[in-house]
């Protein structure tokens, strides 16, 4: 298919006839990535359904539990974990899930599946119940042990250079749902009442500059000198600050209109807050698609060998010019470190 019928497709095609086309362009697919996003695709609409009417329905507040993480799970975290699991599951494509609200990896028993997907079923949690946009976030990797068995660790334990599809959602004023499969990305808005997704954004590219910076400055007392000095230059060249508290709605609005998201190591938290597997690596491909950069500050985030399911790392992500100043400063304050020593 060349670029002008690729450009030609008529924007409001569906994500369902977006996904054959797509498919078409290897003819050794075998449908089932096609399939697999489809399943996401259906979770999303569910889950969307959930979200939109959380405050009629029982379904607002804390659910009583602590996840992995030791943060309380919240109603709608739950419930989408149990929604894409079982979308997943059902599906029969994917072998093994890692989520951020499951200790372990979760064995789907779709022993044939030949994919493993990691995610973040309800993302911007403290955003849940006062009706700010929130998301789902996914990565997608092919298994490297055999079909036949439980998907292993080290199917999931892979660097995000390995994944095959990574997206996420927004639940926002619209629903859209944004991914790639390292073939450019595209964006897709839900029409409920046709129950569909439509194509609305095709080929997102993120500009190579921007003047929007995103950190949560509650807790400029623990940044570390590089951050504390970045944050600076981001005022005297006059960005504006924006901070939503959900990462895929800081994220989404970033790549649209050029800025940087940061969620840095503090002195409290060394690792900083956000994950690897589950936020950060399919961020992180997207934004490589769209022709931006991520990185823990000093290294590629898709490079990162992660050593377990929920680790977490330093997040420097946006336009590419931004997290290149970023890491400028980072550089000098590793260079001071290391003179100390
Ligand atoms: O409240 P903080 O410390 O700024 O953290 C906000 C960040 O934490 C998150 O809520 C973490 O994700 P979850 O909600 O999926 O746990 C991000 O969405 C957001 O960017
Ligand atoms: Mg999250
Ligand atoms: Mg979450």
């Amino acid at each position: 298919m060349t670029l002008h019928d690729k450009l030609a497709l008529p924007v409001g095609t569906t994500l369902d006839r977006f996904i054959m086309r797509k498919q078409e362009d290897f003819p050794y697919a075998t449908g089932e990535l096609s399939q697999l996003l489809r399943d996401i695709a259906l979770a999303a609409k569910i889950v969307n359904r959930e979200i939109n009417r959380s405050g009629l329905i029982d379904i607002a507040g804390a659910y009583g539990n602590r996840n992995v993480q030791g943060e309380d799970q919240q109603k709608l975290d739950v419930i989408a974990n149990i929604r894409f699991i079982r979308a997943l599951r059902n599906g029969g494509e994917v072998c093994t899930i890692v989520s951020e609200e499951d200790e372990d990896m979760i064995q789907t028993g779709n022993v044939q599946g030949k994919y493993v997907v990691a995610i973040d079923p309800l993302d911007g949690s403290s955003n849940i119940d006062v009706n700010v946009s929130i998301g789902t976030i996914f990565s997608v990797y092919r298994r490297v042990s055999p079909t036949g068995t439980e998907g292993t660790e080290q199917d999931c334990l892979q660097t995000g250079t390995h994944q095959v599809a990574a997206g996420y959602v927004i639940y926002g004023s619209s629903t859209m749902l944004v991914y790639t499969t390292g073939n450019g990305v595209n964006g897709f808005t839900y029409e409920p009442s046709l129950g569909e997704f439509f194509l609305s954004h095709p080929h997102i590219t993120s500009p190579q500059t921007g003047a929007i910076y995103s950190i949560n400055e509650g807790l400029s007392n623990d940044f570390t000198e590089g951050v504390r000095e970045f944050v600076a230059y981001c005022k005297q060249q006059n960005y504006s600050a924006r901070y939503i508290g959900s990462l895929v709605a800081d994220f989404h609005r970033n790549l649209l209109k050029g800025g940087i998201y940061m969620y840095p190591a503090t002195r409290r938290a060394a690792k900083g807050k956000l994950r690897l597997m589950y936020e950060c690596n399919a961020l992180s491909f997207i934004v490589e698609q769209a022709g931006g950069k991520a990185s823990n500050g000093q290294q590629r985030i898709m490079e990162l060998q992660p050593q377990t399911l929920h680790e977490r790392c330093p997040f420097f992500i946006g336009s590419t010019e931004l997290v290149e100043k970023a890491e400028e400063f980072m550089a000098r304050e590793y260079a001071e470190l290391a003179e100390q020593k």
